[in-house]
């Protein structure tokens, strides 16, 4: 067995538990063999040599899922802020998109995988356009993600519109499977609002079709429900049932004004709801209900949405700002407690995207992120788990692994050059905005 060693940690289970232990990762698979004691790894392995990456004084998790973002958009990071959603994509964002090329789109995917792998994330799902760049970038970087093509409709002539929902649709079929099946696909409508119902009932109908989920941005603002209550007499989960995109499988971004009788339908039918704390703060979209929808039993994963509205891609800050928002929309500081948002950020994320990983045991994806406890801030460890919530920083983060692969490893990233693709994007963000301000 091709196998590495992962040594002298302790690494946090799958219930909660964090235990003294090492952990076996057969490289050709990509999956964990044991966890253990070093003489129960030892017997599992068959006491075959390994590659090693020291764990002593860190803590082992799962890798940090990222659920919903658009990560290209690192190239838009602080290029529009202190706005409202909708004139924040009318004004800036959009019309910087419109200037976007392909280039510019693997330029930052690159950039938000390596801020990613440096984060200790592993898997993300994205939503925007040139994607068979971004799955470029990800075969490259080592990650797993879940990708689709991000439809418009509203302000397109038929033929566009159309055109747009084929290109979601194709990106689906045509990419699920690449980076050695790190890269699966879903047909990603923008919202209910943003694409029209006809083209919404037929992209939804031949995805289900071809076995696709869906993703879209579900209850951001109150600006986005009330046209849908008053067009249609129903709420936008009612809404989303009625044309067939309320399926298990289906995850929806952020759910921020959801009522309790749309919590419950989200339940029923096992849609995910990723929580995008840090987004919904700064565009003051609003405070998703997430211990009600945890209480009701809807998965909920963590997003950081696209650094334009964040502005990082680091999954800690959403881990600590998830605990603190739900603190407060529930007016309980009991609600959304440490071990909640680390079960979002790791089992919870990989449950809502349908990914290998978010779990560190025998059999599962070999996806693990090492955080460095030993630093000031870190110091004492009373609770591990109360560290990752309120303490730990993505650069604690001292290795990454994903299906078995170290891309980084002691700080420094191994699939991709960092400073290179840290240049590249920062030379096509300017020429971005350049074209943008002379078009
Ligand atoms: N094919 C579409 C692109 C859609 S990609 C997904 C879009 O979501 C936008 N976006 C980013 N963050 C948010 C958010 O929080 N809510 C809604 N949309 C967002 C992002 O800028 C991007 O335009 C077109 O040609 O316009
Ligand atoms: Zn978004």
């Amino acid at each position: 067995m091709n196998h590495l060693r992962v040594t002298g940690g302790r690494v946090l289970r799958p219930d909660g538990r964090v235990e003294r232990a090492d952990v076996a990762v057969d490289r050709d698979e990509g999956t964990i063999r044991a966890v253990g004691s070093p003489s129960e790894v030892d017997e599992a392995v068959g006491g075959a040599a390994a590659e090693t990456l020291d764990a002593s004084g860190s803590l082992v998790i799962p890798g940090l899922v990222n659920a919903h973002t658009h990560v290209a958009m690192t190239l838009l990071r602080g290029y529009a802020d202190d706005k409202p959603l909708d004139p924040w994509l009318r004004e800036d964002i959009w019309p910087a998109e419109a200037e976007l090329t392909p280039d510019d789109v693997e330029a930052g995917a690159e950039l938000g995988a390596v801020e990613m792998i440096r984060s200790g994330t592993t898997a993300f799902a994205d939503m925007y356009f040139a994607m068979d760049r971004v799955a470029d970038a990800v075969d490259r970087a080592g990650l797993r993600a879940r990708l689709g093509h991000g439809v418009v409709t509203v302000g397109k002539d038929e033929a566009d519109a159309r055109a747009d929902v084929e290109e979601s649709l194709a990106v689906a079929r045509e990419l699920d499977g690449a980076a050695d099946g790190r890269v699966r696909t879903a047909f990603m409508p923008h919202s209910l609002t943003t694409v029209g119902e006809e083209f919404l009932r037929e992209g939804v109908a031949e995805a289900r079709e071809a076995g696709i989920p869906i993703h879209l941005h579900a209850n951001e603002t109150t600006d986005e429900v009330e046209p849908i209550v008053e067009e249609r007499g129903e709420r936008p989960i009612a809404y989303a049932a009625e044309i067939d995109a309320l399926g298990p499988d289906d995850f929806f971004a952020h759910g921020v004004h959801v009522d309790d009788s749309e919590v419950d339908r989200l339940a029923e039918a096992g849609t995910a709801v990723v929580h995008c704390p840090a987004s919904n703060m700064k565009l003051a979209s609003g405070m998703a209900p997430v211990q009600r929808l945890r209480e009701a039993g809807v998965t909920v994963a963590l997003g950081t949405d696209g650094a334009a509205s964040n502005n990082d891609l680091d999954v800690f800050d959403e881990m600590r700002d998830a605990a603190m928002l739900g603190k407060l929309a529930a007016d309980d500081a009991s609600a959304v407690p440490a071990a909640a948002v680390v079960e979002m950020a790791t089992a919870g994320g990989a449950d809502a995207l349908n990914l290998p990983g978010g779990r560190i045991e025998a059999g599962a994806a070999a996806d693990l992120t090492v955080v460095d406890l030993d630093a000031p801030h870190l110091t004492p460890v009373h609770d591990p788990v109360s560290h990752l919530a309120y303490a730990a920083r993505g650069s604690d983060v001292r290795h990454t692994v994903c299906d078995g692969q170290v891309l980084m490893r002691d700080r420094e990233v191994l699939t991709l050059d960092a400073e290179a693709v840290q240049e590249r994007a920062a030379n096509a963000a300017r020429d971005l905005v350049e074209r943008v301000e002379s078009a």
